[in-house]
């Protein structure tokens, strides 16, 4: 799961809060380790300093011109392009793929001096009926192809039904798989319960790299939302994401702050790093950069490259490209002339 952006204008080169054309990070991948519940139960959350931490984001840090350019096509290389609909068909899945390698229009990229550089999104994010229609679609590109299982959003299926769901998106070629937990084991604070079903969710997934998703709006607490956090680390996932964007409320940033904070201390304890994946309602570029700033602060600079950083967004991407276009031109467009993305 690795890609980099290869920045040619000098201006936007120094703006960029990444390593510019980078080499990939050498991570290791998490392999778990024993349940430990005294790590689960000394874990507190005080909602009122979060709140405050992230409430003084937007007015501390900014970004503006190049560097804002910049921030904003390093966050493409980590979005997780998604279409997650009922209505979903072949088409608008091969019409996703083709933006996700073309992410923005080439005049803007030849104007932000990118033309002919490596520029996609992080990955394919669709359901499993969908993920060989993606893989083929992408074929080549390096793109990565995420499938939402494990039934996708509620998660109420069978367990025994989840495992072969997962198997058969592995089959199909998909290299990353977005899980739901359970959340009845949070509610309960099961988290033996929890910790076994993730464990099995991980072992299916073979190669293919697991993201756990908490569905944080169901949770009812900052606790919760890092007690889940931990215990689905422990039991070997590759990256925690906070929402199946279907929740009443979706990704937060004291969401995003709990869930980061847990990310730290298990880095401290494991050496494992483990990524991000904020999602459901980030949909405009100022959203997007608030995560970035606090990704930085929080994690540093390698929790900005898409090997631990994706976002999942449906619409994102057309907001980060008129952003742009404003950028070269001055001019904002209209929203339809970003169709997809
Ligand atoms: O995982 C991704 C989400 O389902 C996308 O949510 P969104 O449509 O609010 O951007």
């Amino acid at each position: 799961m690795t890609q980099s952006v290869f920045i040619q204008n000098p201006s936007v080169l120094t703006a960029l809060p990444s390593s510019p054309g980078g080499h990939p990070q050498q991570l290791a991948r998490n392999s778990g380790r024993a349940l430990d519940l005294d790590w689960v139960d000394e874990i507190r959350i005080n909602l009122s300093a979060a709140e405050r931490r992230v409430a003084s984001l937007p007015g501390r840090r900014t970004v503006k011109k190049d560097a804002q350019a910049a921030w904003l096509l390093k966050a493409i290389t980590c979005i997780d392009l998604t279409t997650l609909n009922g209505d979903d068909t072949t088409e608008r899945v091969k019409r996703l793929c083709a933006k996700a390698k073309a992410p923005v229009r080439g005049d803007l990229l030849e104007r932000l001096g990118f033309a002919g550089r490596e520029l996609h999104t992080g990955a394919v994010c669709v359901y499993h009926r969908f993920v060989r229609t993606a893989v083929e679609a992408l074929a080549g590109s390096g793109i990565p192809v995420a499938a939402v299982s494990t039934g996708f959003p509620a998660g109420l299926i069978p367990h025994e039904l989840k495992l072969k769901e997962i198997e058969a998106s592995v089959r199909d070629g998909a290299k990353e798989i977005d899980i739901v937990i359970t959340r009845e084991h949070v509610l309960t604070g099961d988290w033996r319960t929890l910790y076994a079903e993730v464990q099995d969710f991980r072992a299916v997934c073979d190669n293919a790299h697991l993201k756990t998703i908490l569905a944080t709006g169901d949770l009812k607490t900052l606790r919760n939302v890092a007690k889940a956090s931990m215990v689905c680390m422990m039991a070997g996932a590759d990256f925690i994401k906070t929402s199946t964007g279907k929740e009443g409320v979706n990704a937060t940033l004291p969401v995003t702050l709990a869930m980061l904070r847990m990310i730290r201390v298990y880095q401290e304890r494991t050496g494992f790093k483990i990524g991000f994946k904020p999602a459901g309602g980030i949909s405009t570029a100022k959203d997007v950069l608030n995560y970035q700033f606090l990704m930085k602060e929080e994690l540093g600079r390698d929790w900005l490259e898409p090997d631990l950083f994706r976002i999942g967004a449906s619409s994102l991407l057309a907001d980060i490209e008129r952003q742009l276009e404003h950028h070269v031109t001055g001019h904002y467009s209209a929203f339809n002339r970003h169709p997809v993305g």
